[in-house]
């Protein structure tokens, strides 16, 4: 019977013609799914039974939803990307599917957005922008990146990448990872959380969503920051606690934030901080390069069929 892979990650089915050989030279049937944003979970079920192997996007993958496709044909999964806060690895592990994530894949590339938030917000060119679009020519007096301090949070590939970027550019980097034991620039300062945010007069966001960190940035900790911090997350939405993060720019507390993630994705429709001048938005999309979609499709074929068995050549 020919195998067949389902694939639900957006980023990849975006160049779903270009890996399709990958599938087919060895004999694999890929199915690219329909997926606007993310599909449901019910719409999983319904679907997972028929494949063999999953490449997963930013999908719902529950322990419901493992033990439908586990009643069916599935028999492994592959999450495309980094961060797993969508994915019940226990309950893979309890139905005996393997699966992982594509590690180290961007860190380069969201380091760079990362990097290029953070400048925009020293030179605060959301006032720039839409100011020259309106008619005027405003001159806001911004800040040098050099010298300032910048508060890492997440040492991983993203973070390591981000205060390469962050030291280059001058300035001193506190970083905040219990969990990180590796090798680090000697500039590179150790702290826990939230001990030296009053330091801060930048924060990036780079870390794992975990249960244990969600809403790690919220009233509290923002009333310990230093007034006017300016603030970027490129990691998860759900870090930040939105609601306190709004009250805070509303106050002045947090001059402007520069978020490629939300806590609800699509941004909704009537969030507040759409209307919030001091803001730069992203859509999640940190981590889209060309490069860096082929690197991780790459990645994610080659370790789902390696799971399915699939020989080198078919
Ligand atoms: N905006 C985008 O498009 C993208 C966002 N991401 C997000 O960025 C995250 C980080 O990516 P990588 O650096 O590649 O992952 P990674 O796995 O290399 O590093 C994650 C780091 O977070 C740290 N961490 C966990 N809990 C923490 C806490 N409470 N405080 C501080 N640090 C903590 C871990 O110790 C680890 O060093 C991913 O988990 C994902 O959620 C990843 C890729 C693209
Ligand atoms: O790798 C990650 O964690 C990312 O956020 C990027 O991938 P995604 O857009 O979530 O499929």
């Amino acid at each position: 019977m020919t195998l067949k892979v389902l694939v639900t990650c957006p980023p990849m089915l975006g160049m779903i013609e270009e890996f399709r050989p990958l599938f087919e030279r060895r004999g694999v049937e890929v199915t690219p799914a329909k997926v606007v944003q993310t599909l449901s979970q019910d719409e999983l079920c319904g679907l997972l039974p028929q494949y063999d192997g999953w490449i997963i996007g930013d999908d719902p993958a529950t322990r419901r939803v493992f033990e439908a496709g586990k009643a069916g044909r599935l028999k492994a999964a592959v999450k495309w990307g980094i961060g797993v806060d969508n994915v019940d690895f226990a309950a893979c592990k309890d139905l005996g599917i393997p699966i992982t994530n594509c590690p180290n894949m961007f860190g380069g590339e969201v380091a760079d957005v990362g990097m290029s938030y953070l400048a925009a917000l020293a030179r605060e060119t959301f006032t720039i922008d839409r100011g020259v679009r309106d008619g005027k020519w405003p001159k806001p007096r911004g800040l040098s990146l050099s010298g300032r301090t910048l508060g890492l949070i997440g040492l991983g590939d993203i973070g390591r990448n981000l205060a390469g970027r962050a030291l280059a550019a001058g300035m001193k980097v506190v970083a905040y990872d219990p969990f990180y034991q590796g090798e680090l620039p000697a500039e590179v300062q150790r702290a826990t959380w939230p001990a030296r945010v009053e330091e801060a007069d930048f924060l990036a966001f780079t870390c794992a969503l975990t249960a244990a960190n969600t809403h790690m940035l919220n009233a509290d900790v923002l009333a310990r920051c230093k007034r006017g911090v300016r603030i970027t997350n490129v990691a998860r939405g759900p870090l930040i606690d939105e609601q306190a993060l709004i009250a805070a720019l509303q106050s002045g507390q947090v001059h402007s934030v520069a978020l490629d993630v939300f806590e609800v994705e699509p941004l909704p429709m009537d969030s507040p901080l759409r209307g919030m001048p001091n803001t730069i938005f992203g859509s999640h999309n940190g981590s889209n390069t060309v490069d860096g979609v082929v690197r991780c499709s790459h990645f994610a074929i080659a370790t789902l069929l390696g799971y399915l068995g699939v020989p080198e050549t078919a």
